[in-house]
């Protein structure tokens, strides 16, 4: 069975009464596979194995923290918020580097066993004092690296070594404007973590303009010691987090703009579930989440594998050995810094020359990139001195997404936390697309470099993909906090039929999951500043210009695409990968109806042969009206955003979508079946009321689709006033990330102080 057939044995319609397109997942005992590309691990050495003796705060010779539910947990935040608050430079109220700093930050530390004692302590990378060796329990405790350095936090900043290098880190030296920070080139020594993390100040790092600062710096250190700061906080409010500033690393397979993908071009037989991934909007959540984190004040990072050549980051001049697979492998460290994000690319053989196909090769070639990059990714806050100073792993929150990095809370656990290494460090786990979850055969699990007893967390079983190893499920298990990108698309994945075999796993872990819809990058997907309206014809436009604005790119997109060019017809857009997921066929199941109206559709996608020639066939028999683009255009998706009437999002399943967001912001009708995140943000349109955002329809099928286009043409025809409305309301709503990111924060604060 190829991939693109196992994905459509997959595809339901999650409507009641849906009719259900059997799943199918390819029976596997799994055990009689074979591996050529990949050498089995070796035989862990006992004396593989090591405990740290002597550890920081919270670590084996610490108090045990005391465990807390999340209402104890709630309760501790609350009394420490009732406590008076210590009158300090809100200038620099809490430090977001690896440590509690503040006294009420202080506070609530102690209270889970980070501060025994009320004594205020580094807990950045605290090296063991000694490592001990033990007898080996039954299992095989197989390490992360042969090396020993990676097993050790390092107390060190490691030193660039490229003049390039000594460049970017002078620059970044200056874009901190600290002299303390100690210079990555000379010192020979190793700074102080402490040292590092007191001169921290988030503010100049992501560029904020604070004019006063160099003025009342003087007085400033005057105020501190005579314990009066009155003036600060009068004018200085501090970041939006406030005391919930934290260090957060997003860690995702691509990240928008530099990798970003929307076809899966992969045709080799795929033995064994679903594994490649393609995504975009993962691509676009990664690329603008972490601003909104950012710009809330906590310092942020994303981590991405480097699958070509970016322009914009320069090597850090850092060198690491890891294992995947039972192969040692070089990995180097890119660097950028960006709208107050540092963007870090993992560079290794395994994802170079990747970039027009991120997910391609084999399902274990994509399953040993994966465990390569969360094993890297894991580690990058003690070894990647961005703006060369590291994360450090105190106060600091992973956000893994999706199958790809699952594997990174379970490392976390697993190497780490589990030997009192990590202790304050937190992972959350975002559910973009539970479709696909890296599942395998058992008989690979050694491959992941796991002690034995964890194997229980991957194993599962269900009727129709046997017994397997489950990246996603241990992922979920593991994690502090799940995410999913939608409260509809909660709902969804604890049905058996929107779970898709993860349904058990996911009500169990109910408590600790949240929906939360995307947002979308106003930079990117704005009307009145898109790069791709600025030529051929196309215009910027707002909702104050939206007639003649809209009116300008629905010419200029009717001419490029060489059809008619009329205001008065109905251009209908589609845009997205080509797969059963976004119902694609749908559409092309109501062309004849279509082809009986007077209207115009074009479609741009990439995915699944067959439907890929459905849409050049679809061009071809109704040439005077349709368009089928085939391929991934990023600039061609703004322009049909732009100047179509009316998105199509026929999707059969949709854990948030995107399409139908930036839609809404351009002033475009959607008309989308009512599932997942589609059902979440697009209130149907009520005539009598005049409210709601576009049309819905409540099951995945060309009838259906076939009603709500009617109601939708006919609106869009006669009642010119209504569809000024529903247009002037989506593009009036706040769909930008800064709210989600709010949102966001709230999971990152209860992961920090969950025990
Ligand atoms: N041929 C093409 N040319 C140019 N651009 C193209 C394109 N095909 C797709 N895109 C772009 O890729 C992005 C896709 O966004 P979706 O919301 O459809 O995400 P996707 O389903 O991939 O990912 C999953 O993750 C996202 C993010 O959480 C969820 O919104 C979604 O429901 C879930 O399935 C959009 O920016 C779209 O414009």
């Amino acid at each position: 069975m190829s991939s693109a057939a196992t994905s459509s044995a997959f595809i339901l319609a999650l409507t009641p009464g849906a009719r259900r397109r059997a799943p199918l997942f390819p029976i596997c005992g799994g055990a009689s596979l074979n591996f050529p590309l990949w050498a089995p691990p070796p035989r862990a050495r006992r004396d593989a194995v090591v405990v740290r003796a002597e550890v920081g705060p919270g670590g084996k010779d610490a108090a045990p923290p005391e465990r807390r539910t999340d209402a104890a947990a709630a309760d501790a935040e609350a009394s420490s918020s009732r406590q008076p608050r210590t009158r300090r430079k809100t200038r620099d109220p809490v430090q977001p580097v690896g440590r509690y700093v503040s006294r009420d930050a202080a506070a609530v530390s102690s209270q889970n066993g980070a501060l025994a004692g009320g004594e205020i302590k580094s807990i950045v990378a605290a090296p063991p004092v000694s490592i001990v060796k033990f007898e080996g329990p039954d299992y095989t405790v197989i390490l992360p690296t042969e090396d020993t350095e990676l097993r050790t936090p390092p107390a060190s900043i490691p030193k660039p070594d490229t003049d390039g290098n000594a460049e970017v880190a002078e620059k970044k030296r200056a874009q901190v404007g600290v002299e303390e920070v100690p210079n990555p080139i000379a010192a020979p020594t190793q700074p102080e973590p402490s040292v590092q993390e007191a001169t921290w100040d988030f503010k100049k790092y992501i560029g904020f303009d604070d004019p006063a600062d160099t003025e009342d710096d003087g007085a400033g250190v005057h105020a501190d010691a005579s314990g009066s700061f009155e003036h600060y906080e009068d004018n200085d409010p501090g970041p939006l987090a406030g005391e919930n500033v934290m260090n957060v690393i997003v860690v995702a397979a691509e990240c928008s703009p530099w990798c970003k993908t929307g076809k899966d071009n992969i045709s080799v037989f795929d033995f064994f579930l679903e594994l490649r991934f393609i995504s975009g909007g993962l691509g676009d959540v990664a690329g603008a989440l972490p601003k909104a984190l950012a710009r809330r004040g906590h310092r942020v990072m994303v981590v991405v594998p480097r699958y070509g050549d970016y322009a914009e980051a320069f090597d850090m001049g850092i060198t690491k050995y890891y294992k995947a697979a039972g192969q040692d492998l070089e990995v180097k460290y890119f660097h950028a810094f960006i709208d107050g994000v540092d963007f870090v690319f993992i560079d290794a053989p395994l994802f170079r020359h990747r970039q027009g196909d991120i997910y391609g090769g084999s399902r274990q070639e994509i399953m040993k990139r994966m465990i390569l990059f969360c094993k890297v990714a894991v580690e990058v806050p003690w070894h990647v001195p961005c703006g060369g100073i590291c994360y450090g792993d105190g106060n600091l929150v992973f956000i893994a997404n999706d199958w790809h990095t699952a594997l990174l809370p379970v490392y976390l656990k697993a190497y780490y936390r589990d030997n009192g290494v990590m202790q304050y460090t937190r992972s959350v786990l975002v559910i973009h697309n539970i479709a696909h979850q890296g599942r395998g055969p058992v008989a690979e699990y050694p491959y992941m470099d796991l002690p034995e007893h964890y194997l229980q967390h991957f194993e599962l079983y269900d009727p129709v993909g046997g017994e397997h190893a489950n990246i996603f499920a241990a992922g979920l298990k593991m994690a502090d906090r799940v995410i999913t990108v939608s409260r509809g698309y909660l709902w969804e994945l604890k049905t058996v039929e929107g779970g898709w075999g993860l349904h058990d796993i996911i009500r169990s872990n109910d408590w600790k999951i949240n929906g939360i819809v995307n947002g979308i990058d106003q930079h990117e997907w704005n009307p009145e500043v898109d790069v791709h309206l600025q030529s051929d014809g196309y215009t910027n436009y707002s909702l104050q210009t939206l007639d003649t604005g809209k009116r300008q790119c629905k010419a200029a997109l009717q001419r490029e695409l060489g059809l008619e060019v009329r205001d008065d017809v109905p251009l209908l857009g589609f845009i997205g990968r080509l797969d059963g997921q976004k119902g694609v066929d749908i559409i092309g199941d109501a062309m004849p109806w279509l082809a009986g109206q007077d209207v115009q559709l074009v479609m741009l996608g990439a995915g699944r042969a067959d439907l890929e020639r459905m849409l050049q066939h679809l061009e071809r028999s109704h040439s005077d009206k349709v368009r089928g683009w085939v391929g991934f255009s990023v600039p061609m998706a703004h322009r049909i955003t732009a100047g179509a009437d009316v998105l199509v999002m026929p999707s059969r399943f949709e854990p948030c979508g995107l399409n139908q967001l930036y839609a809404m912001a351009y002033g475009t009708v959607p008309v989308v079946h009512a599932v997942g995140g589609l059902r979440d943000t697009v209130t149907p349109f009520d005539p009598f009321g005049d409210a709601g955002l576009g049309w819905t329809f409540d099951r995945a099928e060309a009838n259906k689709l076939i009603e709500a286009l009617g109601h939708c043409l006919d609106t869009y025809r006669k009642y010119k006033e209504s569809w000024k409305g529903i247009q002037a309301r989506g593009m009036s709503q706040d769909l930008s990330w800064d709210h989600a990111a709010e949102l966001y924060e709230e999971v990152l604060v209860k992961a920090k102080y969950q025990w």
